[in-house]
């Protein structure tokens, strides 16, 4: 099934007397499993196709569909509802809120929905597991190194059972060596979840973990490879 599918998508941002265009006639369908890699020079849009892709921005023009769904019928409030099932985001710079434990970040999505709290902490703490932190669960993120910082991100990334997970940069504050920890961990959620990832990098090496890579130029998707 198509987790990710956008159809001739636009991002056009207006900066003063200039039209910038950030994403220009993307076409792009995801599925089931895959691991999508992002490529291009700084300011090729690959940040801007991701926050289409998960409904952080409307596209000036064109469909995106989250979960098989089309979007540009949904209220913002549905849209919310829609992103918040489905779509997990991870960050270059985590983005973890300082005063939480690493379980209390990851329970933090599920922080106003009206579920049980037991249960969301069971999964949670399943979760830290699930990345290699279980020890580390009631330490705050001053006290982890980057990778278990992002690692802590992609368990949060996944609390909601998210069917696609949008990460940006995300190995670019970590070295080279946890950098490919979290890849390996990000390929086995595809492998064993089906989570679909789509992540934007400049880094090779997570191009060479994934299963189809992208190149974006100038807003445009220019080239296309295949695992
Ligand atoms: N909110 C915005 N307002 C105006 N222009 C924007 C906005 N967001 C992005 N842009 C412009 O759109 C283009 C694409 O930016 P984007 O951040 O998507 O590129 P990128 O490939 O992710 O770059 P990087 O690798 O540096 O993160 C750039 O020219 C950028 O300046």
């Amino acid at each position: 099934m198509a987790t990710v599918q956008v159809e001739n998508a636009w991002k056009l941002f207006q900066v003063g007397d200039e039209v910038v265009r950030a994403v220009v006639d993307v076409s792009l369908t995801a599925s089931e499993g895959e691991f999508v890699a992002l490529m291009g020079p700084s300011g090729s849009g690959k940040s801007t196709l991701l926050h289409l892709l998960g409904g952080l921005d409307r596209p000036t023009k064109g469909e995106v569909h989250i979960a098989g769904r089309p979007t540009s019928g949904l209220t913002e409030s549905q849209f919310a509802a829609l992103r918040h099932s489905t779509i997990g985001f991870i960050f270059q710079s985590y983005n973890l809120i300082p005063f939480l434990s690493a379980v209390e970040n990851v329970e933090l999505p599920l922080m106003f929905e009206p579920v049980d709290r037991a249960s969301v902490r069971r999964r949670a703490l399943d979760l830290l597991d699930l990345v290699g932190l279980g020890h580390r669960a009631s330490h705050r993120p001053g006290r982890m190194s980057g990778g278990e910082q992002q690692r802590t991100a992609i368990a949060r990334a996944l609390i909601g059972s998210p069917s696609v997970v949008l990460a940006d940069e995300p190995t670019a504050n970590l070295d080279q060596r946890t950098g490919e920890s979290v890849v390996a961990l990000l390929q086995d959620l595809c492998a064993r979840l089906g989570v679909t990832v789509v992540a934007s990098t400049h880094d090779p090496m997570v191009a060479g973990h994934a299963t189809r890579v992208l190149r974006m130029s100038g807003g445009r998707i220019t080239e296309e490879n295949h695992e």
